[in-house]
């Protein structure tokens, strides 16, 4: 991209919440920092809502719907999960429309937090505003292997919170205190999917869906983030369902608004897409993938320019054009990647209907027919190894023998491989 800073709030800015866990263990602190409860909110600027709709094209449906079921201030709500595939924006938008209402929330990724303790004991630092330091030999507030000790300790130092958002409210406004709004807490665990690999005994799944009626807190709001559907995860039911919330694939013009936000040079960005956008939509829609793909490709692309601030005219664009197209063929290589986690199932029956009948029309239907990684090449060879398997010899002979006949010697021994 040409700023290389759309889409707008990058990987890097959403995953260094996530990447510690927690704001409260990030590195960048310095050592003496002591965290506070300003510490539960996003630490920067709240958005307005025009800032937070247009900071993510595409989405505007899913972060009015995570409004409204997240509820006016200090209201009680049920449990959501946040799903759809990769790079659909869940774990941004759920982060910036905290960032936006800016009420106190912790964060925790089972990515990182790759076990049963590890993820509690995150959870707990954070409420307990508690840094892993040098000061305290790295550890945490609680060691904490058990979800019922978990439990206990959560509702203590949840408590310890609320009672501490409640001493605050009414005092002077919080947007000048830095201080995050409201007597409720949300807990944040994204990347749900990832518990499957490392929860052996497949018992904090349903104890995480159950968290809500454990703990009985209406001040406490649970949010879950998965890039499986709902259908995966409830075949032992024995808990309410959290609502879900949908993140479906951006089309190809979501993504064409998403890259073109930000650009320094709109013209010159745009003839860049068209020509790039649509052989990449077929292999990815990932704006992650995209990004990294485009990133390169438009540097190659305004190569040729000495000022590129230009706005190209049709002859220069196809200057442009014949400049890039041969790197194009490589980059989609190298970016072809088939999403080999399970499809996503609970789309709804119409949903179904609407995404199948648009992939009929596209090749993105051949794609995902396919579970395994191949590249383009290795699929091309494939077909021509295919071919050349039901060609008898004597037909290989009269294509490409120099001479046009073959001897019986060379017959004989071509036989022999057929
Ligand atoms: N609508 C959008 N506008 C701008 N940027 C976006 C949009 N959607 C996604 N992105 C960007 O794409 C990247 C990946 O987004 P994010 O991590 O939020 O996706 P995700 O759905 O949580 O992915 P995963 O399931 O892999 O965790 C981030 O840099 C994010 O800012």
């Amino acid at each position: 991209m040409a700023t290389e800073e759309s889409p707008q709030v990058t990987r890097r800015a959403t995953r260094s919440y996530s990447a510690s866990n927690t704001a409260i263990e990030s590195t960048n602190l310095p050592e003496s920092y002591k965290p506070t409860i300003n510490d539960l909110g996003f630490r920067q600027q709240p958005l307005r809502l025009e800032d937070l709709l247009s900071s993510f094209p595409g989405r505007r449906s899913q972060i009015l719907e995570l409004l409204r079921l997240l509820g006016p201030l200090n209201s009680p709500m049920f449990p959501i999960l946040v799903y759809g595939g990769p790079s659909t924006g869940k774990t941004s938008v759920t982060l910036q429309v905290f960032r936006h209402l800016n009420r106190p929330f912790i964060y925790s990724s089972c990515i990182t937090c790759y076990s049963p303790r590890i993820l509690f004991e995150s959870i707990l630092n954070q409420l307990l505003f508690h840094r892993k330091d040098s000061g305290h030999s790295y550890s945490s507030v609680k060691r904490c292997e058990r979800p019922s000790d978990f439990v206990n300790y959560l509702r203590e130092a949840l408590e310890n919170v609320l009672t501490n958002l409640k001493g605050n409210s009414g005092k002077v406004s919080s947007k000048m205190s830095g201080r995050p709004d409201g007597t409720m807490v949300y807990l944040v665990f994204d990347n749900l999917e990832r518990i499957r690999d490392w929860d052996k005994s497949s018992t904090i799944l349903p104890f995480l869906f159950n968290l809500n009626d454990i703990l009985k807190m209406p001040e406490v709001g649970l949010i879950f983030i998965s890039n499986t559907s709902p259908d995966t995860y409830y075949l032992n039911i024995g808990y309410v369902e959290p609502i879900p919330l949908y993140f479906p694939d951006y089309t190809e013009d979501d993504l064409r608004h998403i890259f073109m936000a930000n650009q320094t040079n709109s013209r010159l960005y745009a003839s860049f897409l068209d020509v790039v956008l649509r052989p990449f939509c077929r292999v990815t829609r990932q704006v992650d993938e995209l990004a990294a793909a485009f990133s390169s490709l438009f540097k190659k692309y305004s190569e040729p320019l000495s000022d590129k601030e230009v706005a190209p005219n049709e002859e220069m664009k196809r200057r442009l054009f014949s400049h890039i197209r041969p790197h194009i063929a490589s980059a989609l290589n190298e970016t072809f990647q088939v999403r080999s986690q399970p499809l996503l199932k609970a789309e709804t029956n119409e949903e179904t209907k609407k995404t199948n009948s648009s992939r009929m029309l596209g090749i993105r239907e051949d794609f995902d027919k396919i579970d395994f990684h191949m590249s383009t090449s290795a699929k091309y060879l494939l077909i021509s190894a295919f071919l050349a398997s039901r060609n008898p010899a004597t037909l290989d002979a009269s294509l490409f023998d120099s001479t046009g006949v073959s001897d019986s010697r060379k017959r004989k021994r071509k036989m022999l491989f057929v």
